[in-house]
Order: C-alpha cells, then structure tokens, then sequence
C-alpha cells in the first residue's frame, strides 16, 4: 500500500500556479515576469502564470526559454462569433498558450458563470486539446452550514462528471474555499487535506481509482510563503493556486520553494 501511495504521488505532476486576476499593466507585467524568470528555484513542479488577457501575448514571447507557463484566466465556450468582448480557445492557441482557468469562483460570482456555461467551457477546451485547470469550492455559508462536501461534489458532477475517462489526462483541480480567497482566512491545512481526500473519493467513485489518484488537485485561498509549506505537506494537496502572493515575485518564489 504504502509503494502504490509513493509511486501514485509520482505520477501526478507538483504544479504551483498564479492567478494575477485584474493587476498588472504591460510595464509591471514585463518587470514582474523578469524578475520570476531571474528568480525560479530549480523545481520538480510546474510553474505558471496568469497575466491579463491584454499582456499574454508578450508574457508567452517574453518566457519563451523559460520553464514557467503562461495561462489564461478565462475563455468563452463559442468557437467564434458574435460575443462581444470575448477570447476564444483558438485565440489563445494561436498565441501559445494551451492551459486556461475555468470556473473561478470570481467568474462565477462576478460575471454569472453556472454550472452549465462551465461545462460547456470545459467542453471547449478539450475539444481544442487544451490544459483546464477546474477551480470550485464552497461558500462560508456551505462550511457553516456543514454543506460543504456537497457543493463540492455536484460543482465537480455538474461540469466534469459527464466527461469520458480520457479526458482526465488534460484536467487540473483547483480547491478555493471562496470564503478564503483574498480575504486572509486560509482552511487549515487539515481542512484542506479533508476536502482534497473527500474529492479523490468522489472522482473515485465516478470513474476510478487510477483517475483519482492521477489528477493534480491544487489548494486555492490565501496561500503565503508563512503558510505553504505546510498546506503542501499535505498528501492529497498537489501544489497551490496562488492569487495576491503571487503578485510579489519573492513571495511567490517563496511558495515554489515550498513544494
Ligand atoms: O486564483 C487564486 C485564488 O483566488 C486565491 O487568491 P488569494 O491567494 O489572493 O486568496
């Protein structure tokens, strides 16, 4: 048992992730991603970046013989048309980038994105042969209210379950208690662990437990270099996606070196 936990862990891949959301112009953009660049601790773990929409192009161009991957924070489910203000999978393709964030619980709260449009998001990407790094997680009233392994559960059965098995392959998880994103409140690390073990069970008893054991499951939510290490140390815990911390480059490669 404990061969198939090690050799488990070693199949599926550290990843330690940062979501810029809406900061950064091209100048800061550029310095920030310089000083990464300059800064990367050698790693075992995937390192990405999610600049604004506006900078990924010269983010992708400007790590061009860097490790560190640039990502999207975001894409529209049409392939192309009418939808005004919108980025498409093709788009980001086009420009190099094949891993894009679905499902963060801004998008959901802030612009209205439900269980189905993400679906259809995730439906995309795969199509298009992209990475999709799958965000979820209960709100303050769920954990109150102990509800929340099933929020978790039907976020995950209502976007992902219907995929085929093939599929898990390009996906990514990212667990972020809403309740503890950029707000300082960090789940603990056992919370986090709980809920980390709580969703292998649950892809386990969708598909299997090869799935399960395989899929990255990153922890979201005021992760810092104070706390890292330890919400790391966790053995259902795959690597972090950072949001605030991940602005600052020293922290952030604080964080790497956590992992
Ligand atoms: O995408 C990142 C998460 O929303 C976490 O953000 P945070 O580290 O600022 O709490």
């Amino acid at each position: 048992m404990q061969e198939e936990n090690l050799n488990t862990q070693k199949m599926r891949s550290k990843i330690v992730a940062g979501n810029w959301k809406m900061n950064k112009n091209s100048a800061e953009t550029e310095a920030l991603l310089t000083e990464l660049a300059a800064k990367l601790p050698d790693t075992q773990a995937e390192v990405m970046v999610a600049p604004t929409f506006v900078n990924l192009q010269s983010a992708v161009k400007q790590l061009e013989s860097s490790t560190i991957e640039v990502i999207a924070q975001n894409m529209h489910f049409g392939e192309s048309g009418a939808y005004t203000g919108e980025i498409s999978a093709d788009m980001l393709l086009d420009i190099g980038i094949d891993t894009v964030i679905i499902g963060h619980s801004e998008r959901r709260a802030y612009f209205g994105e439900t269980d189905e449009i993400l679906a259809k998001k995730v439906k995309t990407a795969l199509k298009k042969n992209m990475r999709v790094m799958f965000c979820f997680g209960e709100e303050l009233d769920d954990r109150k209210s102990e509800n929340h392994f099933n929020v978790v559960e039907t976020q995950l059965k209502n976007a992902l379950f219907s995929l085929d098995a093939s599929a898990w392959t390009s996906i990514i998880l990212a667990y972020e208690p809403v309740w503890a994103i950029g707000t300082g409140e960090t789940a603990s690390p056992e919370q986090a662990q709980e809920m980390h073990a709580f969703i292998r069970k649950t892809i386990t008893d969708a598909y299997d437990t090869s799935i399960a054991t395989n899929v990255s499951i990153l922890y979201g939510g005021s992760v810092k270099p104070a706390n890292a290490e330890e919400i790391f140390s966790k053995p259902d815990v795959d690597g972090g996606l950072i949001g605030g911390a991940s602005l600052v480059a020293d922290d952030f490669v604080a964080i790497i070196e956590a992992i």
